[in-house]
């Protein structure tokens, strides 16, 4: 279902793509709970097939549902939910249920054995009489291949099988007994809606022992990349649960890069083509179009352009529209590399500089400052709408959230320098990009906001971030 369980007052969901699980519970403790993040996503927690180089994608090879990977074992998960959760973090889970390991004999990273040639996976039990038969997917214009055949090799289960279906719930009922809050179902474009929504149909109510209300329901996202143009489209997923707007990634990188102007950005969402607001799961980028080659392509906007990235995410957070995610990577220059280790094989655990920010091959865009105290906008803005709007005609533009936030862009290559309505009560504003509130003082620009709402906004194109951003929370 759509609602995400999140705590009042809070907003923003964090994907930590290939932390630990002792990490991520720090990291609740210690950053996200007191920063007023929502929840986190983390990778995938079952038992997946070991590849010689530790590709990223090695971890959507799934060997069985045990709950042993290289982030953690079941306790650790389980410690983990148990932390967030206290500290008002939900926890959304990968699962990967659409197929099982690909290739020879090979074994998982809780020890068990597969035989992904005969289809047999001991470690589930899976066997033959589970999968379909196997044929490759090579056109994304028949829907039955789509959802019968095989992802690059990786052995297609038949959801529609009783066996299969009592196998899937049990592994995700396991999972809601351990608190989490909701699933990303990896690959749903690639399974039945029908028979989705038979096993989801089968899921309890969330954990009461883990602070939600009795009756929730986890919150459904489903990957489904639909760029349009194939046979199956987002709209046969979307009465079942959210599914991820790849549009969303695509034109907000498309507008920052400039291939847009950002004048077009005032009636943002379903003209757009995106699913409804309440069923649109938004990002900047995943954690496979990042890498270029997922859906989107080359416009896609990742850390490694930190400018154009800021912005997007900074418009992202700011807009009512839809149900954002923050990518946090590791850095990476060869697309299949998996997360920094310490010997190759275990992951290591992120450092963090004296500023906050990450080190140790972690990029953690979810403490950079213009990316957090966006989150902390979007939580004091809550669900005002757009006022205000403003743009000169090309690539700059401003707009209130009610009367609680304003903020304004600048993508053209001169000044922004303007008298602009900010719709906030008058008085003195952090300008909480260029730095933030400290005690009764601004670290980065001060805004002043007349008794008539009006405040003389400016942004030189050649500063730092071409975002500014003040909010009732951030008054002195
Ligand atoms: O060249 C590759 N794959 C072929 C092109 C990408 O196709 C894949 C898609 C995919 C791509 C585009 C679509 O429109 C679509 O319906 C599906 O979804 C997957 C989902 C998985 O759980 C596991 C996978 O291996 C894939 C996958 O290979 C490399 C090597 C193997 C993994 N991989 C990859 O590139 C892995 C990609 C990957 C992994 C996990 C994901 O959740 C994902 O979205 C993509």
């Amino acid at each position: 279902q759509f609602d995400t369980n999140y705590a009042s007052g809070r907003s923003g969901m964090v994907h930590l793509f290939e932390w630990k699980w002792d990490d991520i519970a720090a990291e609740c403790e210690n950053f996200l709970g007191p920063n007023g993040f929502a929840g986190v996503q983390v990778s995938p927690v079952n038992e997946n097939a070991v590849k010689d180089s530790r590709p990223w994608w090695e971890r959507y090879q799934p060997i069985s549902y045990k709950l042993v990977t290289r982030s953690g074992n079941e306790e650790q998960f389980a410690s983990m939910t148990r932390r967030c959760n206290a500290v008002g973090v939900r926890i959304y889970v990968d699962v990967i249920f659409n197929h099982m390991a690909a290739d020879g004999g090979t074994y998982g990273t809780g020890g068990s054995t597969a035989s992904p040639s005969s289809k047999s996976y001991p470690g589930v039990p899976y066997s033959s009489l589970d999968f379909n038969p196997t044929c490759a997917i090579s056109n994304y214009n028949d829907a039955n291949q789509v959802r019968n055949c095989e992802l690059v090799g990786l052995r297609d289960l038949n959801q529609g099988n009783s066996y299969v279906q009592e196998k899937i719930a049990e592994f995700l009922n396991h999972l809601i007994d351990l608190g989490v809050a909701g699933f990303r179902v990896d690959a749903a474009k690639h399974m039945w809606p029908a028979d989705l929504g038979v096993i989801y149909g089968r899921l309890k109510n969330l954990n009461t022992d883990h602070g939600f209300s009795s009756g929730s329901k986890a919150y459904i996202v489903q990957e489904v990349i639909d760029m349009g143009g194939e046979a199956i489209s987002k709209s046969e997923y979307t009465g079942l649960g959210a599914i991820t707007e790849f549009r969303h990634s695509d034109s907000i990188g498309k507008v920052f890069r400039g291939k847009d102007q950002l004048r077009y950005l005032s009636n943002w969402g379903t003209a757009w083509g995106f699913a409804a607001s309440d069923r649109s799961l938004v990002f900047v980028d995943n954690h496979d179009n990042q890498r270029g080659h997922g859906a989107g392509g080359a416009d896609v906007l990742t850390y490694k352009v930190s400018k154009q990235y800021k912005m997007a995410s900074a418009f992202m957070l700011a807009h009512p529209f839809g149900t954002p995610r923050v990518m946090s990577s590791f850095s990476f220059s060869d697309t299949d590399q998996g997360p920094p280790t310490t010997d190759g094989h275990n992951i290591a655990s992120p450092s963090f500089n004296s500023d906050n920010s990450c080190s140790g091959g972690w990029v953690c865009e979810h403490r950079w400052r213009q990316i957090y105290n966006m989150v902390a906008f979007r939580n004091a803005v809550g669900s005002d709408g757009i006022q205000n709007w403003w743009d000169n005609g090309s690539n700059q533009i401003a707009f209130s959230r009610g009367s609680r936030g304003f903020v304004a862009f600048n993508n053209d290559n001169y000044d922004l320098n303007s008298s602009l309505q900010t719709g906030l009560p008058a008085g003195t504003y952090c300008d909480v990009i260029s730095g933030t509130k400290n005690g009764s003082s601004c670290t980065g620009k001060t805004v002043t906001v007349g008794s008539d709402g009006r405040a003389s906004i400016y942004l030189g194109n050649s500063e730092d971030d071409g975002v500014l951003a003040i909010h009732v929370n951030a008054k002195l």
